[in-house]
């Protein structure tokens, strides 16, 4: 299996190089080459399955010579032990014909455990078998960087930088990412909003001077093993609801666009997937584009689901690549007129990204009241992103076919807006209840690139 750049200019990679590089050095994200197939019979053989062979199972065709089977299975063992759920993300029902895909019961309490949890085994074995040392950076809007430091925390060949937006994440995703104390993590807390911390993070993997220097690596959503270990959770929900002899369409709370490119990956493995519907709140650039085709950046507008306050969507990119027949200099056109301010997908490529994804914005009220209305009517206390899916799936979804919401953050994270809606302020599992109590360590910095990858070289060189 070979990795391919969304930009066309970059070398294809093996799947372990592709995991340790982030970034292609074209500035595209790489794909695999083809998309390996499921039959029938292989996704009915899944039902009954644990959510590890479940995984196993999805993700070995993607893994390539990279690990054994046995050293393979055993990283995914070791990834979910941690887990609060057995089953894993289990799934519970809200209404006839609409499932809530509970992703929450991670070690920090969001859907990105899934994928950091696994990619933390995954970089751990490769680099001690490779004796080589790593420099994570990463950006967050809150939950990939409190996911990213759980998971690497601590780990001799890894220093993990993250870097925030100061001031715009909530109190219990900052304490995640500032109060562990382990030497190999830095927590950034930078002026500006995430697609800031974003675009500096991707201006450091673009000079390759400092990249090669400090041997750059990153997790965020750019990592392709990241977007794998998301497309297992569609596979077992879809499984649990009867594929492959039932269709299933999913509703995604989305920002960077990863998680729901997931879904796309899984559906094109052949997982009957009827529908793919985007969610996002007033930071809609995605919807907007779904709607009229235009992909134009807007201001980012702080809400109360701070970990979707994204306008430039960087998954997305591979979703366009896919709808422009796989041609990289096309990517690359649109992507430098974004660079601009913004660009219109071709009718070509419109009517492609249509086929698969629908989408709903939803304001910060109908936001709250969706809180409000799942607690009273369906017993279930959301968070505010899940919340958001809620309202948009509510509103599109077909009554012939299964509906899945994915909660892909525990309520607990997001107090305020939740109590606010509900009257109920979740507690923290009693696992991390001391959270508040914690010392932090963070660091101020400015949104300067410069200044930034001085701070990093000086910190790994100490
Ligand atoms: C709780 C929560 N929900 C939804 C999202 C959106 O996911 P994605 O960026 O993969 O679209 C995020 C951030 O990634 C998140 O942290
Ligand atoms: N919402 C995310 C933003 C970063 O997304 P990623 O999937 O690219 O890591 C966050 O919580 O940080």
């Amino acid at each position: 299996m070979r990795y391919i750049s969304t930009r066309g200019q970059a070398p294809a990679l093996s799947f372990e190089e592709a995991m340790l590089s982030g970034l292609a050095r074209d500035g595209g994200l790489y794909v695999p080459e083809t998309i390996p197939q499921m039959s029938a019979d292989e996704i009915r053989a899944l039902h009954g399955q644990s959510y590890e062979e479940t995984a196993f199972r999805v993700m070995r065709p993607f893994v390539g010579d990279t690990f054994t089977d046995e050293v393979f299975a055993d990283l995914i063992a070791k990834a979910y032990a941690g887990f609060g759920h057995g089953a894993r993300a289990p799934l519970v029902q809200l209404a006839p014909g609409h499932f809530l895909l509970e992703l929450f019961h991670g070690p920090t309490l969001a859907f990105k455990d899934f994928a950091m949890q696994l990619i933390g085994q995954l970089f751990q074995e490769a680099l001690e078998r490779r004796g080589e040392r790593v420099t994570i950076v990463g950006a967050t809007s809150g939950d990939t960087g409190s996911a990213a430091i759980e998971a690497f925390r601590g780990l001799d060949n890894v220093d993990v930088f993250i870097l925030f937006p100061h001031g715009r994440v909530s109190e219990v995703q900052r304490r995640q990412m500032t109060t562990p104390a382990e030497a190999n993590v830095h927590a950034l807390a930078m002026d500006g909003h995430f697609d800031d911390c974003q675009a500096r993070l991707k201006d450091m993997f673009n000079d390759f001077a400092f990249r090669d220097g400090v041997r750059l690596a990153g997790v965020n959503s750019i990592n392709w093993a990241r977007v794998l270990a998301q497309v297992v959770y569609y596979v077992s929900a879809a499984v649990s609801l009867g594929a492959p002899d039932r269709k299933v369409s999913f509703t995604v709370p989305t920002g960077n666009f990863g998680d729901i490119f997931a879904g796309y990956i899984a559906k094109r493995m052949g997982l009957p997937i009827e529908r793919l519907v985007v969610a996002t709140n007033q930071n809609d650039i995605l919807h907007r584009c779904l709607s009229s085709g235009a992909y134009e950046k807007g201001e980012v507008t702080p809400s109360i689901s701070p970990s979707m306050d994204i306008q430039v969507s960087s998954n997305f990119e591979r979703a366009l690549f896919d709808a422009y027949g796989r041609d990289g200099g096309a990517v690359a056109q649109l992507m430098d007129e974004l660079k601009a301010g913004g660009f219109h997908v071709s009718q070509g490529a419109f009517e492609t990204l249509r086929e698969h994804f629908d989408s709903g914005r939803v304001s910060e009220d109908e936001t709250l009241k969706t809180i409000t209305t799942a607690q009273a009517q369906m017993g279930e206390l959301l968070c505010p992103h899940s919340a958001v899916g809620v309202r948009v799936a509510e509103a599109l979804r077909d009554p012939a076919t299964p509906m899945v919401t994915l909660a892909t953050a525990h309520p607990a994270k997001f107090p305020d807006a939740v109590e606010k809606a509900s009257g109920t302020r979740p507690p923290l599992p009693n696992r991390m209840a001391d959270l508040y109590e914690r010392p932090e360590r963070v660091t101020r910095v400015a949104n300067d690139l410069a200044a930034l990858q001085t701070l990093i070289k000086e910190r790994i060189a100490q």
